[in-house]
């Protein structure tokens, strides 16, 4: 089970995350969110990391060229598009660098996700005029129809009391923790990031004993370094 924590905007938080076992940080360029970080501000975490961790940057409607200009600067491995961007936006970029935020409301909404041309999806709830952050969990329904047909990254509102549950009903292929390991927002808790990650390796660790022979889930890693 891969495991991104998002929304990094201390040197801390990222090294905290990094060293528990994550294997992806989120630095989020949408200026609305309380989580905003610099381009140059994240250059300077991002140089700090160790080299295995993944760097998505997070999107709202951001215009196209600004997107590839952040990504070049910043050294991001993934791009994280969480506002409407459409399928023709999207194939300005390699499908393979692309996480693509969906919040479908119903079994309606599920057959247009096979529009995205991305590398996952990454499933999360909108509240109103909030893109993201909002800490309001996902429809794991719906997640679990998805994950059939994708690979699916499981978002919104977890936090280290209820990610074991989450992790047991969806069994998505990744995990994306935000305001659920934070003390206010933008500002992480280094316990609540070691926690969340322990829960997300010990409830991992029982689905793998419990799956029976031959059922395999494929090697496929959402969080790996992609190829333009
Ligand atoms: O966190 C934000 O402020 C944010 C703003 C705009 C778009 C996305 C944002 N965050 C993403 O929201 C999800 C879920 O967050 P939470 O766990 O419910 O707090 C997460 O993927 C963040 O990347």
């Amino acid at each position: 089970m891969e495991i991104k924590i998002c929304g990094m905007t201390r040197l801390g938080d990222a090294l905290a995350a990094a060293e528990n076992g994550a294997n992806a940080l989120g630095f989020i360029f949408y200026p609305r969110s309380p989580r905003y970080v610099s381009p140059e501000k994240a250059r300077e975490l991002i140089r700090r990391l160790p080299p295995e961790v993944i760097r998505v940057g997070v999107f709202v409607n951001e215009p196209v060229e600004r997107v590839k200009e952040i990504r070049a600067f910043c050294g991001l491995d993934l791009l994280q598009l969480h506002g409407d961007e459409s399928p023709d936006y999207c194939r300005q970029f390699p499908s393979s660098v692309l996480i693509r935020a969906v919040s479908p409301e119903s079994e309606e909404d599920l057959p247009s996700l096979e529009t995205w041309p991305c590398r996952a999806l990454l499933l999360d709830r909108r509240e109103g005029a909030l893109y993201g952050g909002t800490g309001r969990l996902s429809n794991w329904e719906l997640a679990v129809r998805i994950r059939k047909r994708f690979p699916l990254i499981l978002s919104g509102g977890l936090n280290p009391g209820n990610i074991g549950e989450a992790i047991r009903r969806v069994v998505p292929h990744a995990v994306d923790v935000n305001s659920g390991v934070e003390s206010s927002p933008g500002i992480k808790d280094p316990d609540k990031i070691r926690a969340v990650i322990g829960e997300v390796l010990r409830t991992s660790a029982a689905g793998e004993e419990k799956r029976p022979a031959g059922d395999e889930r494929g090697n496929y890693r959402i969080f790996s370094r992609a190829r333009d």
